[in-house]
């Protein structure tokens, strides 16, 4: 065997030990899943995260290739929330809700959290209409845009493990509902009128806000679209007065229970 064979071979075994370890480390995120989950605790905990980046910091302090360590754990931490997501969900997460209830805010934070993608339903439609939510209202009208949602939702449905912020109309169509359900989990969030005007008076981008920016119009406007909501949700969370942290993890919580 020549000296680079061997010095080759030394480097397969590095790999194969490596594999092995993350092999080890994966099993042992899925046990403090089951674990946390069997005794009531938070599942979500960001903070535990960071005790373990300062703990990982301290003890490559002096290393020599303490950059690349780095990096390459930036990637270790990143698939261990995807293993957890996995561990916690097979389906799609889908946030309905009225307009301001915190859909996108919480879907971007659950996506960033659990390292699973998010799609934006309001977006995916900007995109390929190539023009505002407010431009497709004026040029072709609410039922063009509601046809566009429904589009949009039949084809998210091929795809898993997504968390999907639905624009605030979607779970009012029957047939967007039994869509949702084929291969998803519906989360409602609800606040209150006063809190959803304060959440939305300073944007423009709701066509159906449009010089109706008070707490009467969105109460008759949230009223009337309750009954809909309702029966499209499979978890509710009230988001008045909580952090996106604690909304995160609320929904978590009420998915992860064995009745859903
Ligand atoms: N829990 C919350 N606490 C405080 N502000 C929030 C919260 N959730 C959302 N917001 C703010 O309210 C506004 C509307 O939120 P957004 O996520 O766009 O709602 P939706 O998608 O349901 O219309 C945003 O400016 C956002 O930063
Ligand atoms: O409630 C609605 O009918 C709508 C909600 C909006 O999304 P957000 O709920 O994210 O604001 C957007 O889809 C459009 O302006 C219509
Ligand atoms: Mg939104």
């Amino acid at each position: 065997m020549s000296q680079l064979e061997e010095i080759r071979e030394r480097l397969d075994l590095c790999d194969k030990k490596i594999v092995s370890v993350l092999e080890e480390r994966m099993d042992i995120i899925k046990e403090i899943m089951v674990y946390k989950k069997e005794n009531g605790l938070p599942i979500l905990q960001p903070e535990q995260e960071k005790r373990q980046r300062k703990m990982l910091l301290t003890h490559v302090d002096e290393n020599t290739y303490k950059d690349e360590i780095l990096d390459i754990f930036n990637y270790i931490v990143e698939n261990s929330r995807r293993i957890q997501a996995k561990t916690l969900f097979t389906h799609n997460i889908l946030l309905i809700g009225f307009m301001g209830a915190g859909k996108s805010t919480v879907s971007t934070y659950l996506s960033k959290i659990l390292a699973s993608p998010q799609v934006e339903m309001d977006e995916e439609i900007v995109k390929k209409e190539g023009m505002s939510i407010n431009k497709i209202f004026e040029e072709y009208g609410e039922t063009y845009f509601r046809n566009c949602e429904t589009n949009l939702l039949i084809e998210l449905q091929k795809k898993n493990n997504q968390i999907i912020s639905c624009g605030g109309g979607v779970a009012l169509r029957d047939e967007n509902v039994a869509e949702m359900k084929k291969n998803g989990k519906v989360v409602l969030l609800t606040a209150s009128p006063e809190v959803i005007l304060e959440r939305v008076k300073d944007s423009d981008d709701r066509p159906l806000l449009r010089g109706n920016k008070n707490t009467e119009f969105i109460s008759n406007m949230m009223e009337q679209r309750r009954p809909k909501y309702e029966a499209a949700a499979d978890v509710v969370v009230n988001t008045d007065h909580k952090t996106v942290e604690e909304i995160a993890e609320e929904i978590v919580v009420k998915l992860t229970r064995d009745d859903n």
